[in-house]
């Protein structure tokens, strides 16, 4: 059987303090193909963020491990990009500075210094923000700073996309938007992303599996859900399809009825 690209295997985390010790994941498995979005949805606390900072490699594992395109993870690094609900912009660069200083610290060496400045403002473009180039982030919305995050993170050319409840933050319109442009981006790239959300609704339009996590402590994966929806989706389209229908039925049956928190 062919190996996937990205691979968690047999994942624990326990987190320790003192002598207090929770143990948080526990056996989590999860095989990612190359060009598939996956999300991972569960209650609040169950341990969703743990896992992606695992893949990060910003949590050791306690027991188990990642496997990213045949390299075991054990450290941060460009290949695994992640973008947070909160933007981690630096305030006193501009936007095209954001996005530059990734560029240059992963493309340094390979990337001459004019492809660097072509390939931070093609990122720049796929996000839609050119035309704030010269703003600090402060002078930016919200909205528009999680593009920028998105731009800095898809200009490192990752492996894997981590977003971290990317457009939490966000009111519902801008959030709409946003899971647009990325579903778009998606569709260009076919970049492989792995993305913790609360919203059942955002899952169920942008995945092609859903991950369940049962609530904490000790989480595991609980149900792993094939959305079935053809690309390119179209939100109000999808609204009246029966797959979408189902899978979002689904989804909020494991969350509200059987794994109630
Ligand atoms: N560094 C840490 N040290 C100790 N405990 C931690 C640490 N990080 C997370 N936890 C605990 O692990 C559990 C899972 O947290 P995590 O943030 O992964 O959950 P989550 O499912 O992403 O939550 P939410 O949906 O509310 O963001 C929580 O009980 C949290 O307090």
């Amino acid at each position: 059987m062919a190996k996937a690209y990205l691979s968690i295997e047999g994942v624990g985390v326990t987190f320790a303090k003192g002598a207090a010790r929770s143990e948080v994941l526990t056996g989590v498995d999860l095989k990612v193909d190359k060009g598939e979005f996956v999300s991972i949805i569960g209650h609040s606390g169950c341990g969703k963020s743990t896992l992606l900072n695992v893949v990060a490699g910003l949590v050791p594992v306690t027991t188990g491990a990642v496997i990213l395109d045949k390299q075991e993870v054990n450290a941060p690094g460009p290949d695994r990009a992640v973008v947070f609900q909160n933007h981690s912009l630096l305030p006193w660069l501009s936007v095209r500075e954001n996005v530059s200083l990734a560029v240059d610290k992963v493309f340094g060496r390979t990337k001459t210094a004019a492809e660097r400045r072509d390939w931070t403002l093609h990122n720049l473009e796929l996000v839609k923000m050119t035309h704030a180039l010269d703003k600090r982030p402060s002078e930016i919305s919200g909205g528009m700073k999680q593009r920028v995050g998105i731009a800095r993170a898809l200009a490192m050319e990752p492996k894997v996309l981590l977003l971290d409840e990317p457009f939490g933050a966000l009111d519902a319109l801008t959030r709409a938007h946003l899971q647009d442009s990325v579903m778009e981006i998606h569709a260009t790239l076919k970049n492989t992303v792995l993305m913790v959300t609360h919203d059942v609704d955002e899952a169920a339009l942008l995945s092609d599996r859903i991950v369940m996590m049962t609530n904490g402590p000790r989480a595991a994966i609980g149900q792993v859900l094939d959305v079935g929806l053809q690309r390119p989706r179209d939100r109000l389209a999808v609204a009246e399809n029966p797959t979408y229908i189902h899978a979002r039925a689904a989804v909020i049956e494991f969350l509200y009825a059987r794994r109630a928190a």
